[in-house]
């Protein structure tokens, strides 16, 4: 955005441009005595046609990645907000009066609604100040900057972030539709970060009131309900909600319900409850849909929530104040040299415990190993662990664990054209075994886990690939997180008379994690010691699980028969291939090995 778009206003010096949405332009400005806010200014339409994109000014490869996102991601095959004709308002010649009042009038609507909420999570708006452009709005400065640019910058988020960053704008949603009040605008970019981390609800444009005379016109394609398009409903938000968690734990919109792919496929560590959230609120049927309020409890009880790490997204001029930061030194000695792991560690010494979660219940002493050992202050005074420093800081350096690339995440966010390059190390490539498995093998697997991982990952795809939960009996521990999430997915593919045809998943760069290695994965304090069965085998195994390209296939007989098929529609998408960087929690209670959970790996 050029410099004469830049709005001067008495008593506010105007510093860099901090984004631009689809209908205004937000600036950093800092008053008389030295305070920031940020300053909204209204863009409209422009007559003659030529296009005035409104650009964030953060660095090349986010502002790259932005777009992407704009037109791979959050708008495919639709028309794309940026490259809607407009304005500044007072470019080209100035904007006309008329354009002025009405502008005026937005801004006085949404300041308004805004000054009878007070909430946490809500962004404070003060006042509207004159510009030279037109009406501006002095809002509180958001330093962390939004969601949409930490995803742009960093890739799809794990749950435990997710948790962190969505919680909280459930809650505040929740808190507007006690007050009678719908926000009609949750996207990625109007969910932005305080420096202390705290998530906080922005652009209240379209927001209305409970028995409001404005029908609500706003909202934005990919989060906006298809089934209850500008009616005055809390689900509404709830739907949006949900597409913005789907796109967070993906870096896609989710699309329609039959051509988006089963969530726990995309991510497989995603927990079924929070699975079955994100379905249900993004179900056509408003009665599935949770109110926020209990959306909030649920996503809550999904995982333990971790510092949301906005260093790769924020600009360098606000680094120093980001309070969630964690690049420097560290008082832990564990994460000495691991930049990134210094919160997670903290949060997983002290975890906020969701209601409910036990880690460990009385009287259930592990027989077997248990999944994680406790982490004692001599565990942790020993250092830089000798197994990370060759392989997770590996992962971490190359900022791969930030990608968690499966079914067609080319098209992701960020402008990425193909998946991540992966580092190579050690693990052997345990590609497909599509064989029978003799004897031999058997006895090999039995004893060695890796080999054990590529079959059970094969004939997971073949469940999806053929839509039946019967060929999971061999791949998941029963009753574990894995089993209900697969059995879920795969029931629900088959009850929609749906198979994933030409599905395959195969394994690269396996390696069994060390112990030392297992305490930087936070996520395992939050599972069950292996206690039911007193031989228990449990083995973490870290690889890259790669997805072949597949096509959403509809079966003859919907929830039936998937074995008979249609040819492949027209319409039916092909699901570009992926990967993904995953720890795999393996259990071998006499039967042989088993997935019993996944996770993805620390970052
Ligand atoms: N208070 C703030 N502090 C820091 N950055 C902000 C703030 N408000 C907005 N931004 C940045 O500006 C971008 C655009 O802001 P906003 O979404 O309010 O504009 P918009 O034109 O209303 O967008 P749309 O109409 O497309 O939702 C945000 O995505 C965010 O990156």
């Amino acid at each position: 955005m050029s410099d004469d778009e830049r709005p001067t206003a008495a008593g506010l010096s105007v510093g860099r441009l901090l984004g631009a949405g689809g209908s205004s332009s937000v600036w950093l400005v800092e008053d008389r005595d030295g305070q920031r806010f940020a300053l909204k200014v209204l863009r409209v339409p422009r007559e003659d046609g030529v296009a005035v994109h409104g650009v964030p000014s953060e660095d090349g490869a986010t502002r790259r990645g932005r777009r992407a996102a704009r037109t791979d991601s959050l708008y495919p095959g639709g028309p794309t907000a940026p490259d809607r004709p407009e304005r500044t308002l007072g470019d080209v010649g100035g904007a006309s009066s008329a354009d002025r009042s009405a502008a005026s009038a937005v801004m006085w609507r949404e300041l308004r609604l805004l000054l009878r909420f007070s909430h946490d999570h809500l962004l404070r708006v003060h006042r509207i100040v004159e510009t030279d452009l037109g009406p501006g709005m002095l809002m509180d400065f958001a330093p962390g900057g939004s969601l949409l640019g930490l995803l742009t910058s960093r890739g799809p988020l794990p749950v435990a972030e997710v948790v962190t960053a969505l919680v909280p704008i459930a809650q505040a949603l929740g808190y507007l539709h006690d007050q009678g009040a719908l926000h009609g605008d949750v996207t990625p970019g109007n969910i932005l970060f305080a420096s202390d981390g705290r998530p906080l609800l922005g652009d209240f444009g379209t927001g209305r009131l409970l028995g409001g005379d404005r029908p609500s016109s706003g909202g934005t394609p990919g989060f906006l309900d298809p089934a209850h398009p500008g009616s005055f409903d809390p689900g509404v938000d709830v739907f949006a909600l949900s597409a913005v968690a789907w796109f967070a734990l993906t870096g896609r919109i989710p699309g329609p319900t039959d051509e988006r792919p089963p969530l726990s496929l995309m991510v497989p560590e995603v927990p079924v409850q929070l699975m079955r959230l994100i379905e249900d609120g993004l179900s056509s049927d408003r009665d599935r849909r949770p109110s926020a309020g209990d959306f909030a409890r649920t996503l809550m009880r999904a995982a333990t929530p971790i510092p949301v790490d906005l260093v790769p997204a924020v600009h360098a001029s606000v680094l120093p104040e980001l309070l969630t930061r964690r690049a420097g030194p560290d008082p832990a000695p564990t994460a000495a040299g691991l930049p990134g792991l210094a919160g997670r560690s903290r949060a997983r010494r002290t975890p906020a415990r969701a209601p409910g979660r036990a880690r460990q219940r009385p009287g259930e002493a592990p027989a077997g190993r248990r999944v994680r050992r406790g982490s004692s202050p001599a565990r942790r005074q020993r250092g830089r662990r000798p197994g990370l420093s060759r392989g997770l800081p590996a992962l971490l350096g190359g900022g791969v664990a930030l990608l968690l690339l499966i079914a067609g995440l080319t098209l992701a966010i960020g402008g990425r054209g193909a998946p991540a390059t992966l580092p190579t190390d050690a693990g052997a490539d345990h590609g497909v075994d599509q064989g029978t498995p003799g004897p031999e093998h058997a006895i090999q697997e039995q004893n060695d886990p890796l080999t054990a991982l590529s079959r059970l990952v094969a004939a997971r795809a073949a469940a999806f690939a053929a839509a039946d939960p019967a060929l999971l009996a061999d791949v998941d521990v029963e009753g574990s997180p894995a089993m209900s999430a697969d059995t879920e997915a795969v029931e629900a593919l088959a009850e929609a008379g749906r198979k994933l045809a030409g599905l395959s998943i195969t394994i690269h760069g396996a390696a069994v994690l060390s112990d030392e290695d297992q305490e930087f994965v936070p996520a395992l304090g939050e599972l069950p010691a292996a206690a039911t069965a007193p031989a228990t085998q449990v083995r973490l195994v870290r690889a890259t699980a790669v997805l072949s390209s597949y096509t959403t296939v509809r079966t003859v007989d919907p929830g039936r028969s998937a074995n008979a098929s249609v040819p492949s529609a027209a319409s039916d998408p092909t699901i570009a291939q992926g990967q993904q960087q995953l720890i795999f929690v393996l259990w071998n209670s006499g039967a042989g090995w088993r997935i019993h959970s996944v996770l993805s790996p620390p970052q």
